[in-house]
């Protein structure tokens, strides 16, 4: 049986008509939305953001190699779509994603996991090239929390709850959240939440610098749609290259971090939207970019 959902799109968004089948197989009816069809993920556009949700509300998005199959693809077609300028995921009020699925890993040996290289797939998201903001409302638990971190920006609801709570089953995040938390909020911090599995608030995740914005429930996906449109709006081999360099100071020494920055820095003298966005400054007008 087909159930039919309107979803409420911010200003200049396309309305898309979203058709829910028994089996959950969503459908999109207007054109600028994906054909493809997936079990997991809803995906539409609007304007020139790509809006990934997470879609399995009853077991609150827990991340199954499904799951996260379906993102990556939806990833990489929207890195790959001249149309698409920035890239928003996220979930339901409910739940961002309640971290990987525990049902799917439950039965899994060391072999297993170990030879089918069980989360090698994950670290594609490090390889879009478009920005990506993370509209987080709900639970963003241990990989739903990873997800996040992946992103390059985290906006959050004020009841959003983050947490790395693996240590409780056992393990210890496998997502690179040992890694990237204590870049974020620092060693003490990091190692309080990782060795207690304690969940920490959005207000707490603001003040500690991994989320830029706590926002009303509500007005989250908004708020991140807006961002992406901004982000849209500007000269795009320029925003790449600031996302670009902005990740490698994660891997780099001070030093060998500014010397990456400065190449980059000169190759965008080589942009006729360099040369556009200083001529609009200096004559008082606004800019307009042609990416190129
Ligand atoms: C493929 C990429 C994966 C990369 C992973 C990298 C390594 C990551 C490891 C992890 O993330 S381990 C998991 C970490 N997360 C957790 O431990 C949280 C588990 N969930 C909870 O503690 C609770 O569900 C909650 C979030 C505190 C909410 O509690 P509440 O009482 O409100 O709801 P529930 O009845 O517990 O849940 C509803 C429904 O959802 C199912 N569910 C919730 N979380 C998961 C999960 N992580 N995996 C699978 N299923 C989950 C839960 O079982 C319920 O379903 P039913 O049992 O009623 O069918």
């Amino acid at each position: 049986m087909f159930t039919s959902l309107i979803r409420p799109l911010s200003r200049g968004s396309q309305i898309t008509k979203v058709l829910v089948t028994s089996n959950n197989v969503a459908k999109f009816s207007t054109s600028g939305a994906l054909q493809k069809d997936y079990q997991d993920i809803l995906t539409e556009s609007h304007g020139k953001v790509g809006l990934i949700t997470l879609n399995r509300p009853k077991a609150l998005n827990a991340l199954s190699s499904h799951l996260f199959h379906e993102v990556n693809n939806a990833l990489e077609k929207f890195d790959d779509d001249t149309n698409i300028s920035a890239i928003v995921i996220t979930g339901n009020e409910r739940a961002f994603a309640a971290g990987a699925d525990i049902k799917e890993m439950m039965e899994k040996s060391f072999a297993e996991v170990y030879k089918t290289s069980f989360l090698g797939h994950w670290g594609k998201i490090n390889d879009i090239r478009k920005p990506i903001i993370a509209a987080v409302n709900g639970f963003a638990l241990g990989g739903g929390c990873e997800l996040a971190m992946s992103c390059d920006i985290i906006y959050a609801g004020e009841k959003a709850v983050f947490g790395q709570p693996e240590i409780k089953l056992g393990v210890i995040p496998g997502a690179g959240g040992t890694q990237r938390l204590v870049r974020a909020v620092g060693k003490s911090k990091a190692m309080e939440i990782i060795l207690s599995g304690r969940n920490f608030s959005a207000q707490e995740a603001e003040r500690w610098g991994l989320v830029s914005k706590v926002l009303p429930v509500d007005k989250v996906l908004d708020e991140a749609i807006r961002l992406g449109q901004e982000i849209a709006g500007l000269s795009q081999p320029s925003i790449q290259a600031a996302k670009e360099s902005i990740n490698r100071a994660f891997e780099l020494s001070l030093r060998e971090g500014c010397h990456f920055e400065r190449k980059l820095f000169y190759s965008l003298f080589a942009l006729k939207d360099k040369k556009e966005g200083m001529e609009a400054f200096v004559k008082k007008r606004e800019p307009k970019w042609t990416d190129e």
